[in-house]
């Protein structure tokens, strides 16, 4: 399985949300000298099909982010189709349930190549209080990202994604153990679009993130190398 960093080189997995392999993969390859992954998400993926990951894989290790969230038989059998390509993470949603989560944990073991590292999506980054408690969550956003990710971590998740808001309450409530991985990050004056709970860069790593994940900013910057240069570059050490 992956490693986790030890320093900023690597911290970095650029979202390469775009609609054309063809793009996806100039992309990878401009910022690959400064990421420790590139992110490969639903938009790609449902436009270009599994095969895109191979071609991305020559550039960096892949994030595969398809967020699986299923009955345990369905979710087992995705990992278990999944796993040929060669993922280095792959998503599912904590709110699947310890069956589910576990199920797709012994999929992965069995598939009989080195696994990817299996992350627990606890609450999006895009919901705020109000949408929280539209779905029926009241209580806020960091006890119920601690309540998802402790059920996720007993179930046999490697890892969760949180936003950087929740990171120093997960870290106080489950240690060092799981791998964070953070989404929700805008540089200084980078606008937050659909983001609601969100820090920049150095907040999430001072705070205890494992790796961040960047979209937006990188690939409609002018110069995404240049970009994902900086955001590495600022990081603590
Ligand atoms: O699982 C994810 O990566 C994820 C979880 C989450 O809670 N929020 C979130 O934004 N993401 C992903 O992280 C990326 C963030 O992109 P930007 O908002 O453009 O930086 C997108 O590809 C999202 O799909």
């Amino acid at each position: 399985m992956i490693s986790r960093p030890s320093g900023p080189a690597g911290r970095l997995i650029v979202a390469l949300d775009v609609p054309e392999a063809a793009r996806a993969e100039s992309l990878a390859h401009k910022v690959a000298p400064h990421a420790g992954l590139v992110k490969l998400g639903l938009e790609l993926f449902c436009a270009e099909g599994p095969g895109v990951l191979g071609r991305l894989a020559r550039a960096a290790p892949v994030f595969l982010d398809l967020k699986l969230h299923d009955i345990p038989n369905t979710v087992a059998g995705a990992v278990r189709s999944l796993a040929p390509l060669g993922a280095s993470m792959l998503t599912l949603h904590a709110g699947g349930g310890p069956a589910m989560i576990a199920a797709a944990r012994e999929a992965a073991e069995k598939a009989g190549r080195e696994r990817p590292l299996l992350l627990a999506v606890t609450v999006l980054t895009s919901m705020d209080e109000a949408a929280l408690e539209a779905t029926g969550v009241s209580g806020g956003a960091a006890a119920q990202v601690v309540r998802l990710a402790r059920m996720a971590v007993s179930a046999g998740a490697d890892g969760l994604v949180c936003s950087p808001r929740e990171i120093r309450a997960i870290r106080d409530s489950l240690g060092e153990a799981p791998a964070l991985v953070v989404p929700g990050i805008r540089p200084a004056g980078a606008a937050a679009g659909d983001q609601s709970r969100v820090a920049t860069p150095e907040e999430a790593v001072r705070d205890g993130a494992d790796w961040i994940v960047v979209g937006r900013p990188v690939s409609g910057a002018g110069n995404p190398g240049e970009a994902a240069r900086a955001i590495t570059a600022g990081l603590p050490r």
